[in-house]
């Protein structure tokens, strides 16, 4: 279990990019930037103790921004939490809780969840929130060291309170941007294949099923074709596995190439292709099988000792009809493409018409 948490927690923190720490470091800009107008504003407010402590925190953030440059992120983090952990409750005690300095304690809430291993930021977050009602409940009881005027009180609250509102909705984008980009790489794992960057198996079923309801509605025809490369096997004993996986990879950009951009075409097996043709019926996805088989053998294979090799595909060719669900329109094209291959190879059948 613990070793489980151990593991989950390193991954969480090589996941932490590039992006979080330029992040990390505007917001070190930031908030010295805050620290330096706070210098100001407390000297003409009359509290010259917090003043003092302002130039101590912008030190402190001049030190995390170069720590983090210096990819010292560890010390970075811990000089960050320091700083506002003092500062928030010095700000409290000094003038009093009305200055909502201790709102600067609530960002840490997401923060401890970005930046730690989910069972630390549990047992922080738990501090946190000791040390928040604590410093609460010590407002009650005692009187700011330093007051200021209450109209100064109120202009420092409603400036802090408009840093913390600021600081949150950056957070929050910044969030949101992570999310979506995550999303979008779990989305392209879980429909594109790797190796050739066409659509997978199960993204190209999803396409076909989608393609069958469409037909079902509007009765606009859809043909199919399965292609596989002929002697794929001896192609990987002669020139080796990773130049067969490079002929995928080429294949895979040479088919769309010759389609129109509304054919979808999926890796449907190991060296076999599903190709969807909505709006055509079989005589134009025969034209386009032709194309593509043509395109396929006529192109320049080299293999990495300069020989040319011959690459040459077969492909049957159905058209959906109204009786058809997606095995069995794919089924026609698999034994037009298995008469392709009995027929001699690098060619192109139509399904056979019934009778
Ligand atoms: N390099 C590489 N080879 C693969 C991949 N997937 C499948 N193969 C190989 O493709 C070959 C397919 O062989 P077979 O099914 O016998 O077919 P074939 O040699 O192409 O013969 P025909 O289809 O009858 O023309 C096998 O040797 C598989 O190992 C892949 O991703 N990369």
């Amino acid at each position: 279990m613990d070793s489980n948490n151990n593991m989950s927690g390193s991954r969480q923190k090589s996941e932490r990019g590039p992006q979080f720490w330029k992040i990390a470091r505007v917001t070190c800009q930031l908030a010295g930037t805050v620290d330096i107008a706070f210098f100001f504003m407390f000297h003409f407010l009359g509290s010259p103790i917090l003043a003092w402590i302002n130039v101590v925190s912008v030190a402190m953030y001049v030190a995390a921004y170069y720590a983090l440059k210096r990819k010292q992120n560890r010390f970075a983090v811990r000089l960050i939490w320091i700083e506002v952990i003092v500062h928030s409750a010095l700000g409290t005690v000094i003038i009093g809780w009305g200055s909502g300095f201790h709102y600067y304690l609530l960002m840490f809430i997401p923060v401890l969840f970005m930046t730690m291993p989910l069972r630390s930021a549990v047992f922080s977050l738990i501090g946190l929130w000791g040390y928040y009602i604590g410093l609460d409940v010590l407002m009650w009881f005692m009187e700011p060291v330093q007051p200021i005027s209450s109209g100064a009180l109120l202009g420092v609250h409603l400036f802090n309170l408009s840093v913390v509102f600021g600081m949150f909705s950056y957070l929050a984008y910044f969030y949101l941007g992570m999310v979506l980009s995550a999303q979008h790489k779990l989305r392209r794992l879980a429909t594109v294949d790797s190796l050739t960057r066409l659509f997978n198996r199960r993204q190209g079923s999803f396409l076909a099923e989608k393609e069958i309801s469409r037909f079902r509605r509007s009765g606009q025809p859809v043909a199919f074709m399965l292609l596989d490369v002929d002697h794929f096997k001896t192609i990987n004993d002669r020139y080796g596995h990773e130049m067969g996986d490079r002929i995928l990879a080429e294949i895979g950009k040479l088919i769309p190439a010759q389609l129109r951009t509304q054919d979808l075409v999926a890796r449907w097996g190991g060296e076999e292709f599903l190709i969807i043709l909505p709006g055509s019926d079989i005589d134009s996805a025969m034209v386009s099988a032709e194309r593509v088989r043509e395109a396929l053998s006529s192109h320049d294979w080299k293999a990495a000792t300069g020989i040319t090799m011959t690459v040459t595909v077969s492909v049957g060719v159905s058209e959906l009809c109204k009786s058809d669900n997606m095995a069995s329109v794919i089924s026609r094209a698999d034994q037009a493409l298995y008469r392709g291959k009995a027929g001699g190879r690098n060619r192109v059948e139509p399904e056979e018409v019934s009778a």
